[in-house]
């Protein structure tokens, strides 16, 4: 590719300007070689454009000034933070700028220094401020006028330019990049040689050409993916069931002790679970529903029956608080029934750990219930014939392999909340069998929806008011920063603070975020989940699961930055119980797509169709939209955008030989597990 002097294995400390912190900051995101950085691609790209003067400046808008310092800078710290504010001017206005955590401004920024400013204008206190900007020297920047720049994820203490100049280092010393898909193929596909589509994601030369980059490596990603799905399902075809259960009456019990009841689809869906547990193979099934279709229902009773049935049985959920809630959930159901229930997360102390591996080992619990701690190496368990994973995107492959590997083979059932399309799904999916809960329980009151400025907050918040005097909670969450986790925890403390002085005195106003300690925030949780606490305030930590059947609000402020994924699954948390709900999105934007994209979630409640209608949206030209969050993460690809690709990538590796997919593993002994390893998918 360039010089040749780096190795694609290469530690990233061996490019220039990555000392010992640096490579730390680096570590966070996950990047440790110098291979791991060349498939940091960017999240988007950004045309650089002429500045223009502060007096036209907007809310909302990304633009270039170019004024002088007009002030020492200030710098001060509030909690964790430490915010540079310094004034500017050019000859049409002055304004302020703000960075956070990037202390060194302060003496850089010299009084009377002309720069090129470029950042995001958003308004604090009435004023518009630009917050976060790169600072240019003027030359540079022409220099960089209509050229598409990357724009990288990041994270606290690392820049653009840092990971723009390291990834333009390697790009000119490394000596090779491994294409691990045969030529017939790329020639049959029309795929642009992997080297060159490295190097223009990187820095394209123009649209067009960064288009079919990415399309090549999107390629890529899905290909390696259902090559390694192709090897996993050679290793455990059709195995024989250790566990073949038995009828069990407990299950129908339960069933009519429900205070409602289940759906049609409910039914066929656990008549396909039971079917599989009485049968002579190993289960692997998914169960796919939409949000509150009540797949936890059938959970349950595939665990009462193999706890029936002698055997242990455990549930895998992807957070504390979700572990939390269904122990309680499960416990109260069952305990009737003689089943035994026990909880096992990561912030339990050492001690408890260690009773609880001993109950788990003696089998003098039924049902073990939760996070990723139930995989650790010291839980040994008795007889395991049943895994539930909820919401498994969260986990890699590997971790499921591993939870698997300490039953003989324990039957496995995968719970899905996003709406792929059956045809996607088989391909993602391998080797599940796949059962879809399509119906929503009967009596459900739509949710009722609106799209609005943040003009309308003071209605929003009366309206909260009302509802809370009415015995009802609410969810207020505040937008994400991708930047740093200590800004968004910021800013969820301080719109809390806020709430508390507006909203009506009695109302409990209470806040979560990722940054709070699981024991906080389960306390926090907890409390909701009892009505002790009215409002919410939250990151998207609530985004997974969260079953609060008594909240009827769902606020979200900043819509416009979600996914519309992600905000199916956010209002999916009201609207689970009997009372109607609401759910308002506050859209912080006045562009005409943000609001006809919002809209779309006015109009319906069904994510399949939301998913529909937001590629449509998208179109194909906007290959870096807003990504979808959760289930399937590629590092470029979208499984819904990207479907045609997808297909593409399944039929190629359908063609190969077993031969074929044998050598593409040799040539390189890591490449199986690296990508399982990642788990950017599922299985
Ligand atoms: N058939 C039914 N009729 C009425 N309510 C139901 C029915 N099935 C489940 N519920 C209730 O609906 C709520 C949502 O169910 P559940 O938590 O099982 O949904 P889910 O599909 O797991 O949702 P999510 O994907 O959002 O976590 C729960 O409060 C549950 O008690």
């Amino acid at each position: 590719m360039g010089g040749g002097s780096l190795e694609a294995s290469d530690k990233i400390k061996v490019i220039k300007g990555i000392g010992d912190k640096t490579e730390k900051v680096f570590h966070k995101l996950g990047i440790e070689t110098v291979q791991d950085l060349l498939e940091h691609y960017p999240r988007g790209y950004e045309e650089f454009e002429r500045p223009v003067p502060i007096s036209s400046l907007t809310e909302g808008i990304t633009a270039s000034i170019e004024a002088g310092i007009a002030m020492t800078p200030k710098l001060k710290k509030v909690r964790n933070l430490q915010i540079v504010n310094v004034q500017v001017k050019d000859s049409s206005a002055s304004m302020y700028l703000t960075w956070f955590n990037m202390p060194f401004l302060q003496k850089s920024l010299r009084s009377g220094y002309h720069y090129i400013f470029r950042g995001k204008v958003v308004r604090k206190n009435g004023v518009l401020v630009m917050e976060q900007p790169g600072i240019y020297q003027k030359e540079s920047y022409y220099k960089l006028l209509r050229i598409l720049q990357p724009v990288y994820p990041l994270t606290e203490g690392l820049t653009n330019n840092m990971v723009t100049k390291a990834v333009k280092q390697i790009l000119s010393e490394l000596s090779f990049a491994k294409d691990y898909i045969p030529k017939s193929i790329t020639r049959e596909y029309g795929l642009m040689d992997r080297t060159k589509a490295i190097r223009e994601v990187h820095f394209p030369k123009d649209r067009d050409s960064m288009m079919n980059a990415r399309q090549r490596l999107v390629f890529d990603e899905f290909f390696l993916y259902i090559l390694a799905l192709r090897k996993l399902k050679e290793k455990r075809t059709q195995q024989h069931s250790e566990y073949r259960m038995q009828e069990c009456e407990e299950c129908d019990q339960l069933i009519r002790q429900f205070p409602y009841q289940l759906t049609n689809a409910q039914l066929r869906v656990w008549q396909e679970v039971k079917h599989d547990l009485q049968g002579d193979f190993v289960m692997n099934r998914l169960i796919q529903g939409d949000v509150g279709s009540g797949k936890t229902v059938l959970a349950i009773l595939a665990l009462l029956m193999a706890a029936k049935n002698g055997y242990q049985a455990c549930m895998m959920v992807p957070t504390e608080v979700l572990a939390k809630q269904h122990y309680k959930s499960l416990t109260e159901m069952l305990v009737s029934f003689g089943i035994r229930t026990c909880l096992l997360v990561g912030s339990m102390t050492a001690k408890e750990k260690r009773e609880t591996y001993e109950t788990i080992k003696s089998h003098s619990v039924d049902l073990i219930i939760g996070t990723h701690a139930l995989i650790q190496e010291k839980v040994e368990y008795d007889n395991l014939a049943l895994v539930i994973t909820d919401e498994q995107h969260r986990f890699g492959v590997k971790q499921r392999e591993a939870l698997m590997n300490k039953g003989g083979h324990p039957h496995v059932l995968v719970m899905s909340a996003t709406p792929i399309p059956r045809t996607l799904a088989i391909i993602l999916y391998g080797d599940l069998d796949i059962s879809i809960v399509d119906e929503l329980p009967a009596k459900r009151l739509p949710i009722k929806n609106c799209v609005v400025d943040t003009n309308y907050r003071p209605n929003a918040y009366r309206f909260i008011d009302k509802q809370v005097a009415e015995g009802r909670q609410a969810y207020v969450i505040c937008p994400m920063v991708e930047e740093s986790d200590e800004i968004e925890a910021e800013n969820v403390m301080e719109y809390t603070d806020r709430l508390r002085e507006t909203l009506a005195t009695q109302v409990v106003v209470e806040y979560l975020h990722g940054k709070m300690k699981p024991k906080e925030k389960n306390d926090v949780m907890e409390r909701f989940a009892n009505g002790e606490i009215h409002v919410l305030v939250s990151t998207t930590v609530v985004e997974v699961g969260v079953n609060v059947p008594n909240a009827t609000v769902m606020m979200v402020e900043n819509a416009e930055r979600f996914g519309l994924a992600q905000l199916h699954q956010l209002r999916g948390r009201v609207g689970r119980g009997e009372f109607q709900s609401y759910c308002i999105f506050v859209c912080g934007s006045s562009s005409r797509d943000a609001w006809e994209r919002l809209e779309i979630l006015n109009k319906s409640n069904d994510g399949f169709f939301i998913a529909g209608e937001d590629l449509k949206l998208r179109g194909p030209g906007d290959i870096f939209g807003i990504r979808q969050s959760g289930e399937m993460e590629f590092k470029l690809g979208d499984i819904f955008q990207d479907a045609s690709i997808l297909k593409a990538a399944a039929d190629a590796v359908k063609k190969l030989s077993d031969r074929e997919v044998d050598k593409i593993f040799e040539a390189d002994p890591g490449l199986e597990n690296k990508i399982l390893h990642k788990g950017t998918g599922t299985l």
